[in-house]
């Protein structure tokens, strides 16, 4: 058998060897690291972003393996730096400076001057992002935005910025406001991750109050802080990143991980904590037989009474979609749903209060309801050993030897998105094992799994069983 290193190099040289003829064919070239970040036509090619999955966990897994341990180590501890140097680009719009510039770049003392912050500070913040692959020094002390850098950019002129600074987030993608919402919130958050985890009367604790979001701003959950005067900016910066992250990962399973088509015509989907029911919009465009309830806070039936007039009012006319103010954590008032669908409903919850939302569901639940979550499925990250054998599409296909059964890395979504959870909420995005624990006692108990390649958002189905 190869050699772990021997291996590794090959599923590289023959990825990479798959991916540039997969261009090629395509009389295209694979973008180059210099050039502004744009989605391509390959973007959907399922098979093409697998190969690309491999030659990611692949490459990482090398590094691992082939750097000494303690440079590992001592670098791992300092990747504070990324976020923190990161915060100070995106608050001094530096990426939509360097656009301005164009691709001969900046001098870091004309983007000191532009940017209002000390040229040799912020030129050493870009010399240590640059050899960190975000930004590129084109010359001493010049600096451009290369592909990585470019998605820090709203697309705005900086002037527009400065005119109206807390509109700058407004009708962008969201990625620039999601890195910096991340990046300050969440960083300044998570410095007190240690300091809960290790705390022996509230490491078990399932309390939103006593997060590390609610132990490092010293009040409650984030939405309350997000609401306090004096943080307008980073509420509206909230919003625009969360739109953001919605534009960056797909629905994975949504549409093909359960077979809608099975469900008798006008069967009912109760789309609970619908939000304005974007998940029931994309189902009733491709599932037209279906009807759809979206349950909501007062407020989000009101926006998603307004979002449903501009994206389909046939389907508020006619009836076939209805939004309902219902409390999740009261009893559940429909009584004949064929489905009850959750959308990153559970991962806001930990189990002690998860389990509360589908106890309610169970008891207005038919024999044949079925409950469906979209979510993410956080994959172990070694072998299962066919313990969930039982449970249909419960296995990850198999990883070539020797990367990790998760591909490593590539997991970072799912696992990045559970620290998020447990940061903000104490709650959770759930391995398999965590769903099924989950369910337990609620009445309900995992059926099946439907994945998407190149998503770890996945459809998890429940049926009912005896309470
Ligand atoms: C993460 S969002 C998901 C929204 C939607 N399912 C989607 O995927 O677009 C969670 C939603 O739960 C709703 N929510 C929170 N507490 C609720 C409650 N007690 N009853 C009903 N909805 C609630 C929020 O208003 C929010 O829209």
């Amino acid at each position: 058998m190869a050699t772990p290193l021997s291996a590794l190099s090959k599923l590289i040289s023959s990825g990479i060897v798959t991916i540039e003829s997969t261009y090629a064919k395509h009389g295209a070239d694979f973008p180059s690291i210099d050039e502004p970040f744009r989605p391509g036509p390959l973007d959907g090619d399922e098979a093409l972003s697998e190969t690309v999955d491999i030659v990611i966990a692949a490459a990482a897994q090398l590094i691992a393996l082939i750097k000494p341990a303690p440079r590992t180590m001592i670098e791992s501890a300092c990747l504070f730096h990324v976020p923190a140097t990161l915060l100070v680009v995106e608050n001094a719009h530096v990426a939509e400076t360097l656009r301005e510039a164009g691709p001969q770049g900046l001098h870091i003392k004309d983007i000191g001057e532009r940017c209002g912050v000390d040229p040799q500070k912020v030129g050493r913040i870009l010399r240590y992002l640059a050899t960190n692959h975000i930004f590129s020094e084109i010359a001493p002390d010049v600096f451009a935005n290369n592909r990585i850098s470019s998605v820090l950019d709203t697309g705005k002129s900086v002037a527009v910025i400065k005119a109206d600074p807390i509109a700058k987030h407004d009708n962008t993608s969201g990625l620039p406001a999601l890195v910096s919402h991340c990046t300050d919130e969440m960083m300044k958050a998570v410095v007190h991750l240690a300091d809960n985890v290790l705390d022996p009367n509230i490491t078990s604790s399932q309390e939103i109050t006593q997060s590390v979001f609610s132990r490092a701003f010293n009040q409650g959950p984030p939405f309350e802080f997000f609401e306090k005067p004096g943080n307008e900016f980073r509420l509206r910066r909230f919003g625009a990143g969360m739109h953001g992250m919605s534009m960056a990962f797909s629905t994975g399973a949504l549409l093909t991980g359960f077979d809608w088509k099975s469900l008798p015509q006008d069967a009912l989907v109760v789309d609970v904590g619908g939000g304005v029911g974007s998940s029931s919009l994309q189902l009733l465009k491709h599932y037209p037989q279906l009807r759809f309830v979206i349950q909501e806070k007062p407020k989000v039936v009101e926006d998603g009474k307004k979002f449903w007039e501009h994206a389909d009012p046939e389907a508020l006319k006619s009836g076939r979609v209805e939004l309902k103010v219902h409390d999740f954590f009261e009893p559940q008032p429909i009584k004949d749903a064929a489905v009850f669908f959750l959308r990153f409903i559970t991962h806001d919850w930990p189990d002690k209060y998860a389990k509360q939302i589908l106890k309610h569901l169970r008891a207005s639940a038919l024999p044949s309801t079925k409950l469906i979550f979209n979510d993410f499925l956080v994959p172990y990250a070694g072998p299962t050993k066919g313990q969930f054998s039982d449970i249909s599409g419960s296995e990850m296909p198999r990883a070539p030897y020797p990367l990790m059964p998760n591909l490593g890395t590539v997991s970072n979504q799912s696992v990045m998105a559970d620290m998020q959870m447990m940061v903000s909420f104490n709650a959770l995005e759930r391995t398999i094992g965590q769903f099924i624990s989950l369910v337990e006692g609620t009445g309900w108990r995992l059926k099946s799994i439907g994945r998407s390649s190149g998503s770890s958002v996945c459809l998890m189905v429940f049926e009912t069983v005896a309470i």
